[in-house]
């Protein structure tokens, strides 16, 4: 049987010893997408920075059937917030997909042709072949989620965290990533978005998680993003 790609069990999350998250159960399986869905500061980085590891866990949390902390690399794929990218950091397009490849080579291993290959085939699938030479931070917000989902998608992650990725997005770019989230979950990855956008989140994730700095309900999105329930974690004003 295959493990789920992810498996909260009574999971809390906290900075130190001050509590972010708590009471957390949920599942997802491979091929699938979940949706974080909260107000400002309910949780949802949080969320994803306890899948990582980064902040300090208690409770059942499995990553693709292995203990949070202990997940072979190269199996989590993680776009942050692009406000959270140093941009002054002089390397290029391709340089960044590499990276994704350190899992598999090491920090010194030499790229072969297939590496290359590889490279040049994920960065056409983004549709950023033509920008793999220009440094980083000169592309757009967009793009620069395009090239850190390539890096994720290089390494052959299982699943890929995308934080906040359709913030500022115009319509073209906003297609083009939906389409490559559905393709990758074609291919068996499972996605977590955390995302404002409770549309977005009806279009392309089957589940949803629901959170106000507690989870207050997890579930088939259609079930979860109802007035109702939505009221539960935004109050009256945001429902309607
Ligand atoms: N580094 C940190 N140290 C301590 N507390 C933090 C830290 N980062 C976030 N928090 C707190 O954890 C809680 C959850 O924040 P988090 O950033 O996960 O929310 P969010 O749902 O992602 O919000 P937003 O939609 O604004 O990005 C908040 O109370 C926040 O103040």
């Amino acid at each position: 049987m295959t493990d789920p790609a992810l498996r909260f069990q009574d999971v809390d999350l906290s900075y130190g010893r001050t509590p972010a998250l708590s009471g957390i159960n949920l599942s997802l399986d491979p091929g699938q997408a979940l949706a974080l869905i909260g107000p400002n500061g309910a949780g949802k980085t949080t969320l994803l920075r306890g899948i990582l590891g980064t902040v300090r866990v208690s409770g059942d949390l499995r990553i693709l059937g292995h203990p949070v902390g202990h997940v072979p690399p190269g199996l989590i794929g993680s776009v942050p917030q692009s406000a959270d990218l140093d941009l002054s950091f002089p390397v290029t397009v391709r340089h960044v997909v590499e990276m994704g490849l350190y899992a598999e080579l090491g920090w010194f291993g030499r790229l072969k042709g297939e590496h290359r290959r590889r490279v040049r085939e994920v960065l056409e699938r983004v549709d950023l072949a033509d920008r793999a030479q220009d440094r980083f931070g000169e592309l757009s917000g967009g793009q620069r989620q395009r090239v850190l989902l390539a890096r994720s998608i290089v390494a052959n992650a299982k699943l890929i965290l995308l934080d906040e990725p359709f913030n500022g997005l115009d319509g073209p770019n906003r297609s083009a990533l939906l389409s490559i989230v559905r393709s990758l979950k074609e291919e068996g990855v499972a996605v977590v978005v955390s995302t404002h956008d409770m549309v977005l989140a009806e279009e392309v994730c089957e589940q949803t998680l629901l959170l106000a700095g507690r989870q207050v309900a997890f579930g088939p999105t259609e079930e979860v993003l109802v007035d109702d329930v939505i009221r539960q974690a935004y109050g009256s004003a945001h429902v309607g």
